[in-house]
């Protein structure tokens, strides 16, 4: 078989970050101000603080505005809440976007379900889940809505083609599940219960692993052709003291690639669709709340 495809997530975002911006002087001249994201930070993961770094950076290069909260670790229930009603109401304010995980004192689902749905750029609220499972037109999870890109950027028409979702999440393997069945792939959402799971893998035509444990998926579980997205970012323990973790993915890099068409790197791959589907759904929301249709090209 010819080597396999490296699929360059770093460069599709680039060039979809690029078209967004070249989007926002058009909104900007319709309505007189910049489309505006405010992300929630609560607590001090470390991760988080970098994820929700970079996303104000890349709001910015976007032309956009960015505004940034942060909550103490131990902010109350009512305290999140507060905030994000305060942002619903907030004219300047197009997407909210609470950073996730919470710490675990807290209720994600209930503080997600307080973003007003138009706002609801991480997709993550129960009407832009309903929307999604019933296929209605609505914002969409970042990582999924990036990974379908890259598949649709790769195969073309999804009819058809056998897809397997490793992972059952509500960030990425239900609603990456979902935007499969809507491209009309023949869809298996598996899991940690799931059985002979490199059976069911090798049928697929297309794998996305999302499940969190580092490299996972073996290069025999898969079928020779097969596109593959690697959602899951695992830092591995430091081999040494001065050995920084490296960073992999939920699929064993090494002995997949043989076997494959194509195959997304970590890093590299999806991670950097994310942010850049992050700014398309807030260019988007701004849009529809202004009661403009939606921008091209993005
Ligand atoms: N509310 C949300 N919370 C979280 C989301 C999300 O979409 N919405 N996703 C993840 C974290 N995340 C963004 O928030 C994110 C993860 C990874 C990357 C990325 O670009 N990764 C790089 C590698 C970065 C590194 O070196 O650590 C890559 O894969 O190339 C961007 C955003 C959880 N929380």
């Amino acid at each position: 078989m010819t080597a396999a495809a490296v699929i360059d997530g770093k460069a599709f975002a680039a060039a979809l970050r690029d078209r967004i911006a070249a989007a926002v002087p058009d909104y900007q001249a319709a309505t007189g101000r910049a489309p505006g994201l405010a992300v929630v930070l609560v607590g001090d993961d470390p991760a988080s603080a970098v994820y929700v770094g970079s996303k104000g950076k890349a709001t910015i290069a976007a032309g956009m505005e960015s505004f940034e909260y942060r909550l103490p670790a131990d902010a109350a229930q009512e305290d999140v809440e507060a905030l994000l009603k305060q942002l619903n109401a907030d004219e300047k304010v197009d997407g909210i976007l609470l950073q996730l995980p919470l710490p675990s004192h807290l209720d994600e689902q209930a503080a997600v379900g307080t973003i007003d749905p138009n706002k609801d750029v991480d997709g993550l609220t129960p009407v832009s889940t309903g929307r999604l499972a019933l296929g209605i037109d609505g914002l969409v999870p970042c990582t999924p809505l990036g990974s379908l890109m890259l598949l649709q950027d790769q195969l073309g028409d999804l009819s058809g083609l056998e897809a397997v979702v490793i992972g059952r999440s509500i960030l990425v393997g239900k609603p990456m599940a979902q935007l499969l069945l809507g491209a009309n792939c023949t869809v298996t959402l598996a899991h940690s219960r799931t059985r002979d799971l490199p059976d069911i893998v090798r049928r697929a035509d297309i794998v996305v692993a999302a499940v969190g444990r580092a490299e996972m998926v073996k290069g025999d579980w898969l079928k020779p052709g097969a596109v593959v997205i690697d959602v899951g970012i695992n830092r591995l323990a430091p081999a040494g003291e001065e050995t920084k973790g490296r960073l992999v993915g939920d699929v064993d890099y090494g002995s997949a690639e043989p076997h494959v068409r194509a195959i997304t790197p970590v890093p590299g791959g999806v991670g950097p669709m994310t942010i850049a589907c992050l700014l398309r759904n807030t260019l988007v929301a701004a849009h529809r709340r202004a009661g403009l249709p939606d921008p091209k090209g993005v």
